[in-house]
């Protein structure tokens, strides 16, 4: 009689000892896991690789009700010893369930809730509009002017760090660090995180290379954290202030020694990290989206003329008065999610959920691609329609709930600035160009617009592509201070 009630259904039939190790998919995992969601009719299943049990949830219903309202039990990460000899223990996005990450999570939140969020609205204001500049002089480098405004934007809020090129050398030191400790970077990952007794090899023996990889990858995080510090603390010390978030969480400590500064120092080095790449690439996604849909694009260009007119661009202030806009933000998060096959939780005991097992241990992988992708909620889900989330009368509607971000306890802290960063962006780019005729840069033809030309394991990016941008009169603003 088996001493537990049954895991949930299994989409594959596990091999003896290594169990589903081979079925687990490496590349573009959300759209397998929806697949195999489908093709046995299960909202959730159960695999198992190398003992490891994975369960893989595609309702939001399903998701809610674990890791949310069973959060106690289901707010822990993977363990992977291989990530914390590589320095990445400093990342509270991998942290174990525990103090050392509520702390870290404490200063996320009071950095990055939504009030505060609003403070950094000047510096979003300035950023997207050198970035709609930079555009109109190259518009043939969208991509590189996408990466440098969402880390001109995390810089500049978070040390106070303004910059100009792409030399930057705390730019050049995050971005190295980021590449650096990348798991993938390290070959026999997964084993060495399923097997921690191989950390145990020497160095000198076969396979044991990953020790200078760790070691290269600790540097450049140390360094990615130090060196901006090390700028902070030596203006705040000649009195040469600049606001940000770092800055004003020192002077907090120094007056009350409410938080540990290693914790402050990690939390302002791993928002890039957690930041950039994310906001990044649903920026390319929105872009995407604008110029294979001009029909779309013509609709919200028609509302900010309407509500704005021609004499300035798209403002903050503004925002209740779009809500196409504000729908259209919400798509792109439905159409393309950035992490769409979540970040895994963990649970932390045994549970039972709808007559099944779920060891203690187990990861959780909340499948956002399922979620978006659902017939039921979202009719035709491969179309980008903003209508969506609209009422009849042109009023948002109550689906606000953006699972892009995640859930329960380990809810993405950086939600507010993402949004809002996203939400400007789109307002003012469609005010100012017109973006149309997406094509492979190299053959020029069109390019293939399927989900399946995404790429990536976390992270999701579409393919790279070039598109005709062209100025709109609005977009004479952009040559002079009127903005
Ligand atoms: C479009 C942009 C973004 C997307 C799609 C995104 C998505 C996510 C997701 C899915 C998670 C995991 C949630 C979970 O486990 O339930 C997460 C965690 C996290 N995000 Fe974001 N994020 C974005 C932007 C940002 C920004 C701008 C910041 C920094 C300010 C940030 C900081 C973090 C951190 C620190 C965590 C770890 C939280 C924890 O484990 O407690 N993110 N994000």
């Amino acid at each position: 009689k088996p001493r537990h009630p049954p895991y949930p259904p299994s989409p594959k039939t596990p091999w003896p000892i290594i169990g589903n190790a081979l079925h687990v998919p490496r590349l573009r995992p959300w759209l397998t896991y929806r697949t195999w969601g489908k093709e046995n009719d299960n909202k959730i299943f159960h695999l198992e690789a190398l003992g490891q049990h994975i369960i893989v949830l595609n309702d939001i219903d399903d998701a809610i009700e674990l890791m949310e309202k069973r959060s106690s039990l289901y707010s822990d990460r993977p363990h992977m010893p291989l990530l914390s000899l590589m320095g990445m223990d400093i990342n509270a996005g991998l942290l174990p369930y525990g103090d050392v990450w509520r702390q870290h999570r404490k200063v996320y939140q009071q950095g990055f809730r939504k009030e505060i969020v609003g403070s950094y609205h000047p510096i979003i204001n300035e950023k997207c509009t050198k970035f709609l500049q930079r555009m109109m002089a190259q518009p043939e480098g969208l991509k590189e002017h996408s990466e440098f405004y969402t880390a001109s934007i995390i810089l500049s809020i978070v040390y106070g760090h303004e910059f100009d090129s792409s030399d930057d050398p705390i730019l050049v030191t995050t971005k190295r660090a980021i590449e650096l400790s990348s798991p993938e970077f390290v070959s026999g990952s997964l084993l060495i995180n399923s097997f921690p007794v191989l950390l145990n090899i020497p160095k000198w023996l076969p396979g044991g290379g990953f020790h200078d990889v760790a070691a290269e990858s600790r540097k450049a995080l140390h360094d990615m954290v130090e060196m901006p510090y090390e700028v902070v603390m030596s203006r705040m010390q000649s009195g040469d202030n600049k606001p940000s978030l770092l800055q004003d969480l020192l002077e907090k400590q120094r007056a009350k020694g409410t938080y540990d500064i290693s914790v402050l120092k990690n939390v302002a080095g791993i928002a890039f990290a957690a930041g950039v790449e994310t906001t990044e690439t649903t920026l390319e996604s929105l872009f995407l989206a604008l110029a294979m849909y001009p029909e779309v694009q013509k609709k919200a260009r028609a509302e900010i003329l309407r509500v704005i007119g021609t004499t300035r661009l798209p403002a903050f202030e503004d925002r209740p008065a779009l809500p196409y806009i504000e729908a259209l933000c919400r798509e792109v998060h439905r159409w393309r999610p950035a992490v769409p096959a979540g970040v895994p939780h963990a649970t932390t005991h045994d549970d039972i959920y709808q007559g099944y097992f779920i060891p203690k241990g187990s990861l959780i992988f909340f499948n956002t691609w399922g979620m978006t992708q659902n017939q039921d909620i979202y009719p035709e889900p491969e179309v980008f329609k903003p209508e969506r989330f609209l009422d009849a009368d042109g009023s948002l509607n109550d689906d606000d709930r953006h699972v892009v971000f995640g859930f329960g306890r380990r809810l993405c802290p950086g939600r507010h600035l993402a949004i809002d960063v996203i939400w400007l962006t789109a307002a003012r780019i469609i005010a100012a160009f017109e973006l149309s005729n997406p094509r492979d840069p190299v053959t020029g033809q069109s390019i293939d617009l399927d989900v399946h030309q995404y790429t990536g394991d976390l992270f999701s990016h579409p393919p790279r592509y070039v598109c005709t941008i062209k100025p709109t009169g609005v977009a004479a603003l952009l040559r002079s201070d009127v903005i």
